[in-house]
């Protein structure tokens, strides 16, 4: 029992982190009558423009972090980001705080070493082989001990930032420097992986409640550069790959404990199902669920983060996403062909709002769904493609 936003029996939630997922987050939080606080590196971030409060700071700023929470004090502290203080959220759920779904699975995950070393080395998930390196000698001796090619990215990153796939020893500096202007922290440590040929890529988002754990029809997705581009649901996997994804995403995120949704990112090879990253928090290819499920994985996560039961999760349909991201850096722009979008049938554009554009930002989504995942995804793709974004300083 809880009382209404902005009144002293609200239930709280603040989020940590602003962007699109956060966004939706907040309006499902906000649909049942939860108080909410988005928090950000930068002002009118989307989650702001839909959230009851807001506040800018640096978010690897433990004292900046620290000093919102207590004057706050909310109820549950939602990471939305990867490159958290996660020290400072270790420290505070010792005082008492909630952290979504745990502050060791936001401190594990916003570093790959320390996810990779917890599924490979001490759950024994199979995974791509990798290396660490904190030196472009040490990255030299990783990548040949590898083979080309080879994935390199900053421990500390998301949507592909730093990160290149590197064909050969000529390649190797210039993939060293790119990881070094991409990571988020001023850390120069990186993971070289052996490259995997899958056959395709899926995200199984998990939940786990009070239910117990659940499981979504599993996403496919296409990644350009380390990002993604559009997904699909579902994907069609034989009932071994399912029992395969399925377990690692029970043992990984049984590790990781807590209530909330977790994208667990899967590569399906022709000698079975390799664990590739979790996100302990809505997972971007699943923005499709938004078309796709009763309950999209943003309600599913703030259901599950506030206590409440998730008997089923129903797929009403197959869908698919497609992105729209912007190809240089403005801050007077307008996004433009939604007439056009929006006349294709069973289709739908979340812009989210951004305040300013940069290469490769992603700036909006189309979300078709369809009798099949082919037919939603050549929806979704033309829906995206009719998107423009229109900039004022040409
Ligand atoms: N070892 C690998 N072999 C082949 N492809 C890979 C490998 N590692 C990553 N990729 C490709 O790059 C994509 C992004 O990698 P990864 O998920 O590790 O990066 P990320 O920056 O965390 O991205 P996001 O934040 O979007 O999840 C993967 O989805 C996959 O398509
Ligand atoms: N793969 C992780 C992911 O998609 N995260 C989403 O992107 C936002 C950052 O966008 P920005 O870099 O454009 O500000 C994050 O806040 C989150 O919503
Ligand atoms: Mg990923």
């Amino acid at each position: 029992m809880y009382g209404s936003p902005l009144t002293s029996g609200a239930r709280k939630v603040l989020l940590l982190g602003s962007g699109e997922l956060g966004k939706e987050v907040v309006l499902e939080a906000q649909r049942l009558g939860v108080e909410t606080i988005a928090v950000d590196r930068y002002a009118n971030a989307p989650a702001m423009q839909v959230a009851h409060r807001s506040y800018v700071t640096d978010m690897l700023d433990g004292d900046g972090i620290r000093r919102i929470i207590e004057e706050e004090r909310p109820d549950f502290i939602v990471p939305e980001i990867e490159a958290i203080a996660t020290e400072t959220l270790l420290e505070l759920e010792s005082e008492g705080h909630r952290v979504i779904p745990t502050a060791r699975a936001a401190r594990l995950t916003m570093d790959r070493e320390g996810i990779r070393r917890l599924a490979s080395e001490t759950l024994g998930l199979p995974t791509a082989p990798y290396r660490f390196a904190d030196t472009l000698d040490e990255l030299r001796q990783a990548a040949a001990e590898l083979g080309f090619p080879c994935v390199i990215k900053p421990i500390m990153s998301s949507s592909g930032k730093g990160q290149s796939v590197c064909r050969s020893e000529a390649e190797i500096e210039g993939c060293w420097n790119y990881a070094m202007e991409g990571g988020r922290a001023k850390k120069s440590r990186i993971i070289v992986e052996g490259f995997v040929t899958f056959e395709s890529e899926i995200t199984l988002l998990t939940v786990r409640s009070v239910s117990g754990t659940s499981y979504c029809p599993p996403i496919g997705h296409v990644q350009k550069d380390g990002d993604y581009i559009e997904s699909w649901q579902p994907h069609q996997m034989t009932e071994a790959q399912i029992r395969e994804a399925e377990e690692i995403a029970l043992r990984i995120t049984d590790e990781l404990g807590g209530y909330g949704i977790y994208g667990v990112e899967l590569f399906l090879t022709k000698d079975g199902v390799l664990f590739s990253e979790v996100s302990p928090r809505p997972h971007d290819t699943g923005m499709v669920t938004m078309a796709t499920q009763d309950l999209s994985e943003f309600a599913l996560h703030i259901r599950a983060i506030l206590g409440f039961p998730i008997p089923t999760i129903r797929l009403l349909s197959p869908g698919a996403s497609h992105t729209l991201k912007a190809d240089r850096e403005s801050a007077a722009f307008r996004i433009g062909g939604l007439e056009e979008a929006l006349s294709l049938p069973n289709t739908q554009v979340r812009v989210f709002g951004k305040p300013e554009t940069k290469v490769g930002r992603r700036m909006a989504v189309a979300l078709s769904t369809a009798p099949d995942t082919d037919a939603a995804r050549e929806l979704a793709r033309r829906a995206a493609e009719s998107l423009r974004i229109e900039y004022d300083n040409k």
